[in-house]
Formats: structure tokens, sequence, C-alpha cells
């Protein structure tokens, strides 16, 4: 019988989760594990995150950029640019253009943190960060990103890096968190959005004109490097 894709709070408790593979399925879970699966992992979140002491930018972007590409070149570029301006670097810890960001922070000297995501098939932590971490929840996982960031850089990427980026928007544009440079990497790559978000979410009045001064975007690390907030600079 196929699982139901719904089910009451009642109907899950005692009953075995199906699983496929490496990870459990989150979220389906009682309320009760939920919440204390989540709590402790803040928890570890936080005492992870803590203590590092150099602002750290986020860095987003496709787990399926090819080592060797130019994009891949163009991500090292930017995690050391970002180094360079004293800055650590923090990705989601796994392939593509989250090592390519860790790689270059790495090589430059610099801080290189990977929050890792724990999924249904093998995940494999980029070799590059040196402060890191497993998680079970995307929502735990992306709290750190957004809690612990001055500033936030888009690579190219798919639904994962635009579901990071628009959440990142929705938290600046409805003041939930302090302002701070959101940085999209490619303007060939990005053009289409942009040109989306200005022809159908402007003019169908979905969002305001001034929310299109809610991120920046351009095309190399040193664009990058000059948007980022200046207290790192000494
Ligand atoms: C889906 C694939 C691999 C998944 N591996 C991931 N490992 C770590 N972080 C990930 C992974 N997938 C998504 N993320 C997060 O979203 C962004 C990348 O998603 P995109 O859809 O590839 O743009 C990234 O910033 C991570 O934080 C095999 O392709």
């Amino acid at each position: 019988m196929t699982e139901p894709i719904c089910s009451s709070g009642s109907e899950e408790r005692g009953r075995a989760l199906p699983t496929s593979g490496a990870a459990e399925p989150a979220l389906v879970e009682s309320s009760s594990t939920l919440g204390h699966r989540a709590q402790a992992e803040f928890a570890e979140g936080f005492q992870l995150l803590d203590p590092v002491d150099v602002p750290l930018v986020a860095v987003m972007g496709s787990a399926r950029t090819k080592v060797g590409t130019k994009e891949y070149q163009r991500g090292v570029e930017v995690g050391a640019a970002l180094v360079a301006q004293r800055f650590g670097v923090m990705t989601g810890g796994g392939g593509g253009a989250m090592a390519a960001a860790n790689e270059g922070a790495h090589k430059a000297g610099g801080v290189s943190v990977g929050l890792n995501i724990k999924l249904p098939f093998e995940q494999r932590p980029n070799r590059w960060h040196r402060i890191a971490r497993l998680f079970r929840y995307f929502f735990v996982r992306k709290v750190m990103f957004v809690k612990y960031s001055c500033a936030f850089v888009v690579l190219p990427g798919g639904f994962g890096s635009l579901d990071e980026l628009f959440e990142m928007l929705v938290l600046i544009q409805t003041r939930k968190v302090p302002g701070r440079p959101v940085v999209l990497v490619g303007t060939e790559f990005w053009g289409g959005l942009i040109t989306w978000i200005k022809e159908t979410l402007l003019a169908e009045g979905m969002i305001s004109e001034e929310d299109l001064d809610l991120f920046h975007v351009v095309d190399t690390a040193e664009q990058v490097a000059a948007l980022m907030p200046k207290h790192a600079v000494s």
C-alpha cells in the first residue's frame, strides 16, 4: 500500500516511518520527535558557530557545478576574495559551487565552514572546510546561514540555491533580519530571473520598486568583494 502523503499527528505516533536510504524522512516524524531533534540541532549549531570569531559570508550555489569548469573557478575566486577581505566563508558543505567557495577560502588561509545536510541519498562533504556539521533539517541549517552571516552570495544554482536566496530576501524585506548585501553572481545566468522579477513581479505589484534594491547582480569575485560590509577590513 502506498504511504499517505498527509497524516495526522496521532496516526504518526508509534508507526514505523518509511526510509529510503541514508536518512529517514524528516518532518513526517511525530511532533515531539521533531521538536526534540530540532531543538537539539539548533543548540549544536549555535555551539559550533558562536565561537567563530570572524564575520562569515554565506555562499550558496549549485551542488552540480563541475570541478574544472569556469563556474567552479569563479566560485573558488569568490571564496578567496572574501578571505582577502577578512571574511570567513560558510557554505552548504557539499560538492559543486559549495566546494568551490570552501576551496577558495581554505587555500587562501581563511575560515571555511560547511553546514552539510543529511539526505536520503549518499552525501559527501567537500574536503575544503574545517568547521563542519551535518544537519538533519534544512530549516535549522537555514537559520544558521542567516544568523551567522553578514552577507549572502549566490552562485548559479537550482532549487536549493533559489530557496536560500528567496528566504534571505523575504527576511530582509520583512525586516526579520537587518539588511545585508545579497549578491547574485552571473549576470547571464540570473538575467532571465531578474527580467521576470521586474516585468512580472514588479509590474503586477507583487513587489515594490525598493525591493529591487535588496540584491545586486555581478560577474566577478572582485565585484562581490567590493559589495561586502566594510567592517571586516582592517
Ligand atoms: C541534489 C544534489 C545534491 C544534494 N547535496 C547537497 N549538499 C549540500 N547542500 C545542498 C545539497 N543540495 C542542496 N543543497 C543546498 O542548496 C543549495 C544547492 O542547491 P541546488 O539546487 O544545487 O542549487 C546549496 O547552497 C545548499 O545549501 C545533486 O544535485
